[in-house]
Parts: C-alpha cells; sequence; structure tokens
C-alpha cells in the first residue's frame, strides 16, 4: 500500500491530538483543516485567537471547530511553568521559565511532555534549532539513545521507491560514536516506512582509496555501527556512487554487502546531509518528506522553513503515526 495511505489507515478516526505551535501561517492553517475535516487528527493550533481567525477568514479558510489555544491567556499556564522548572533540574529557574514558555515552541513541547497532546510539527517559520532545542531539552532521549537526529524519506517521483539520508538536520559535525549511533537508528527508522535497510556510511573515499581524518571517522563509525547491530547490512566507508550503483561498487567495493543497493545513506556530517537532501530535493525532484526526528521519547517533526501545506499535512501523519509506536 502506499506510504501516506498505510498511515491513515492506522491513525484514522483515533483523533490523535497534534498541537501547531505556529497556528497563525497559512500552511499551518490550511493542512490543519485538512486532517481535521478527514478525521485524521486533533489539530490544536497556538497564538492569539482573533488573530488565528482573522487570518483563515482573510485566506477565505474555515477553521471549523478546530481548537485554538494563547499561550499568553492560558489558565493551566502555572501549572505548565512548575513542571517546566521541575523538568529542567536547576538549569531554569522559575522566572526563565515563565518567559520561556511564551515561546510557542517551548509551550507546544510542554503540551506533548505533559500528555496534553500526542506529538508537536513546527519549523514552517521557526529554524530547526529553535524548534527542536525544547525538545531535547525536555522531552529528551528514549532509553539506550545519547544523540537525537534528523532523518528524511526521500521518494523518486516516478516510481515511489523510498531512500533514507540522514542525519540531515541536528548534529553538526558527529563524532564516529554518534555517527554509528545515527546509522543504527536510521535502519530502525527505514523499516518503519517499509525500506529493507542496506546502510551506507558515505565518504569522498571508499575502502581507504583516499586518507584524512574525516575519512578515518567514517571508518571507525562503520565498524562501530556494524558491531552494534550485526543482523543489520552496514557498509562503509563508501562513495555515493560505490554505495548506490552497481557496477561502481563491483570495481570499488567488491564483496560488499550494500555497495551498489544502499537505500539508507548516512553522511559523514550535516553540511553534506543537509545540502545533498536538498539537491535530491530540488533538482532530483524526489519528494523529502521529514525531518522526522529519531531518537526522541515522543514525536516532535521540525518543518523546513521552505514547505508546502502538502508537506505539513503529511509529516502531521508521520507524527500521529509515530505516537502510536510510544
Ligand atoms: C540542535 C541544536 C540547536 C542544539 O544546539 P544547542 O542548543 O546549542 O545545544 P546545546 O549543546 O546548548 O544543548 C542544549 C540541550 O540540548 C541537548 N542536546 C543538544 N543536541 C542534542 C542531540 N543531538 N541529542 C540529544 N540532546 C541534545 C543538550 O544535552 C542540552 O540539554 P540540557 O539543556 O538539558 O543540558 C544545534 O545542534 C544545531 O543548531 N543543529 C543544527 C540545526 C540546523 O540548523 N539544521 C539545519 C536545518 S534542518
Ligand atoms: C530542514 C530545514 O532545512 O530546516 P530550516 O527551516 O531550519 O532551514
Amino acid at each position: 500500500m502506499e506510504l501516506f495511505a498505510s498511515l491513515k489507515e492506522k491513525i484514522k478516526g483515533k483523533f490523535i491530538p497534534i498541537v501547531f505551535p505556529e497556528g497563525t501561517d497559512e500552511r499551518i492553517q490550511g493542512a490543519a483543516i485538512r486532517l481535521n475535516q478527514e478525521g485524521l487528527v486533533k489539530p490544536i493550533l497556538l497564538g492569539e485567537p482573533t488573530k488565528i481567525k482573522q487570518l483563515a477568514a482573510d485566506r477565505n479558510l474555515e477553521l471549523g471547530d478546530i481548537q485554538i489555544i494563547d499561550p499568553n491567556n492560558y489558565d493551566r499556564y502555572e501549572t505548565m511553568v512548575d513542571e517546566f522548572v521541575q523538568r529542567r533540574h536547576g538549569k531554569n529557574d522559575h522566572d526563565q521559565a515563565e518567559k520561556m514558555l511564551r515561546d510557542p515552541n517551548y509551550f507546544g513541547t510542554m503540551f506533548v511532555y505533559l500528555n496534553w497532546a500526542d506529538g508537536m510539527v513546527s519549523g514552517a517559520t521557526h529554524p530547526t534549532g529553535d524548534t527542536v532545542r525544547p525538545a531535547l531539552q525536555i522531552i529528551k532521549a528514549k532509553p539506550g539513545v545519547s544523540r537525537i537526529s534528523g532523518a528524511m524519506i526521500m521518494q523518486r517521483q516516478f516510481d515511489h521507491k523510498r531512500f533514507l539520508f540522514a542525519d540531515c538536520a541536528i548534529n553538526i559535525d558527529p563524532d564516529a560514536q554518534t555517527l554509528a549511533e545515527i546509522a543504527v537508528e536510521s535502519a530502525q527508522t527505514a523499516q518503519l516506512f517499509d525500506i529493507d535497510p542496506k546502510v551506507a556510511l558515505l565518504s569522498f573515499s571508499t575502502k581507504g582509496s583516499a586518507k584524512g581524518d574525516v575519512v578515518t571517522k567514517v571508518q571507525e563509525a562503520t565498524k562501530l555501527a556494524q558491531a552494534k547491530a550485526p543482523h543489520i547490512p552496514i557498509d562503509g566507508e563508501l562513495q555515493f556512487d560505490a554505495a548506490y550503483v552497481p557496477s561502481v561498487a563491483a570495481s570499488k567495493a567488491p564483496g560488499s554487502k550494500v555497495a551498489g543497493q544502499a537505500n539508507v545513506f548516512i553522511f559523514p556530517e550535516l553540511q553534506s546531509g543537509n545540502i545533498g537532501y536538498k539537491i535530491a530535493q530540488r533538482l532530483g525532484n524526489f519528494e523529502a518528506i521529514g525531518p522526522i526526528l529519531q531518537g526522541l521519547n515522543k514525536p516532535v517533526s521540525d518543518l523546513s522553513r521552505g514547505c508546502n501545506e502538502e508537506d505539513v499535512y503529511k509529516l502531521a501523519l508521520i507524527t500521529a503515526a509515530q505516537s502510536l509506536n510510544q
């Protein structure tokens, strides 16, 4: 079954509450209306209600019974502040918490932490750092995960074949240990999207063809990842052509169980990961879904500011489906 049809089937009729901190944004409003009308998600928009309603009316959008919550006028605000201070274990005091929760991303993240929503989708108007920092600080990583990372599901237009790229969003310069963890987490995320993972740790070098600290890091990460998950086909260091093209793999990495057939691509650091997915999306015409945060205790999803309404709609479906697996 097509990916989103199967996600819709999983969540339909469950009215999973998802909080959208950017309630005034047109793309968010449009997606929330569709999700609500189709009975897929129970959207909660954050922002000043009169402003949200006026903007919707100006755009000819009908919000219907969608819930709107104003962080600046909310009767449970003090409870949220107290819970936040407790969660931060002395890192933020009451006065700081009062101010921080005025930020809709902190407010929305607390909603998820307190189980008042099952997930959050934000980032249409906020850069990634501001969107995800509250989740890193409040929701935190699952047991057994030390670093959260961001995966993109890349879907080819003509045959809907899917690939996973990571880390495209979070860890700026991961060390070998973190890179290994990203590789293993990515293989697990891939399975959620019906990708049978074959994981390539990418580099500008294939099997020692070039030298340097950055190549050594990828070689070490490959060994660590293989030891962590011996049941998953993982190999590196591989150039992209060796990872993906069978004829190149045959000459550059003969005998590899991954080279020539990789579908999960692990980038050595964030510059290449973020640039790589945007090239595939904008030049290669791939549909880019995500970034999907891997390793968090509860689902919080970050949009790219370049997203459209359809991206918001789809990421909300993924976020709601992720909440069923928590
Ligand atoms: C994610 C990011 C914002 C975190 O940076 P930061 O806020 O300066 O990070 P800090 O080191 O101050 O850590 C803040 C908190 O997050 C936690 N944290 C940071 N990175 C983390 C990670 N990858 N996994 C889990 N926790 C993490 C820290 O432990 C810390 O928690 P604490 O406050 O409870 O001690 C930063 O790594 C970043 O900007 N990444 C790139 C984002 C981006 O622009 N991507 C491209 C577009 S998609
Ligand atoms: C994923 C991405 O590109 O996010 P941002 O909105 O921070 O640019």
